[in-house]
């Protein structure tokens, strides 16, 4: 039997928490959020942002693993959502590919794009919170509204990206794009493109995942889930690991996100990317 893209049976086998009857019967629609798997600077431990860094070897493998699972789970997506960054579009390649819907259609926007982090772009978080202090690193990472210094032309990877060919296609003028963002203004420009893009399919029916960045994922949880300004300081997204929201009929969710897969393990890789801003140097893996 088939259920808003997903086979029944295997809905009931969701090992982190069964949903109840009457909670199942109230569910209208399912939409997978991601982050990417691993990018090359999140092993570095460097703000990445929008500098265009692909999948890491160990990435791959987390995308990969993140689509066998969506497959054993019996999703069936209708449409992909991703950023215009690299990491996000080649975790999405390479989940449909494990799941055998690489035919899924695919859009991207900059609206997906991750929090742009000025000038702390290319900077090592443990090295940050060594020369300002944990709690400091912890508000430029997790605060809903404080914006970090703007990139200036002086930034190494300032022309990089402007220069970027991608950023002359977007349904803003180039010098209209941010210099930096708080989450909020993450959430800003990520609104519009939701509310008239994407929300529109899932109440279609379409079965949609979103392919985004660990910021712009959690702007859109904030959003949907209503989470207050000093929640969302709390809520950390580990890479790879599809997170299921389930919604009623006027889009509003039933229950909290839940993460999918094995909860020890996930429960550690969200405390791994917690301690990225600590002034302990990371081990790296
Ligand atoms: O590029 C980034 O996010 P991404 O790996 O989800 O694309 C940011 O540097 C994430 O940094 P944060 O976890 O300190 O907010």
């Amino acid at each position: 039997m088939q259920l808003l893209g997903i086979r029944w049976c295997v809905i009931r086998h969701y090992s982190c928490c069964k949903p109840k009857e009457n909670h199942n019967k109230m569910v209208k629609y399912r939409l997978i959020l991601l982050r990417h798997g691993e990018g090359a600077w999140n092993k570095e431990n460097r703000f990445c942002s929008w500098v265009d860094q692909k999948l890491s070897r160990d990435g791959v493998k987390e995308a990969q693993n993140c689509g066998r699972h969506l497959k054993s789970l019996g999703f069936e997506f209708d449409l992909v959502f991703t950023s215009i960054l690299s990491r996000s579009i080649q975790t999405a390649w390479h989940v449909l590919e494990e799941m055998g819907q690489e035919w899924v259609p695919t859009e991207a926007s900059w609206r997906l794009n991750e929090r742009h982090y000025g000038a702390l772009i290319g900077l090592n978080r443990a090295e940050m919170a060594l020369n300002h202090g944990e709690e400091q690193v912890k508000r430029w990472r997790r605060s809903y509204d404080v914006t970090p210094p703007p990139i200036t032309e002086a930034h190494p990877y300032y022309h990089e990206i402007y220069s970027d060919r991608r950023y002359s296609h977007c349904d803003v003028p180039l010098e209209k794009l941010p210099k930096a963002e708080s989450l909020k203004e993450v959430l800003d420009r990520l609104l519009p493109y939701w509310n008239e893009r994407i929300a529109p399919e899932v109440k279609r029916g379409k079965t949609v995942l979103i392919s985004a960045h660990g910021n712009s994922t959690r702007a859109l949880l904030k959003h949907l889930e209503n989470i207050s300004d000093e929640a969302i300081v709390n809520v950390t997204l580990p890479t790879g690991i599809p997170v299921l929201l389930e919604l009623d009929e006027n889009l509003r969710p039933l229950g909290q996100h839940r993460f999918l897969g094995d909860q020890e393990v996930i429960q550690a890789a969200i405390k791994k990317v917690e301690d990225q801003g600590k002034a302990t140097p990371v081990v790296k893996k």
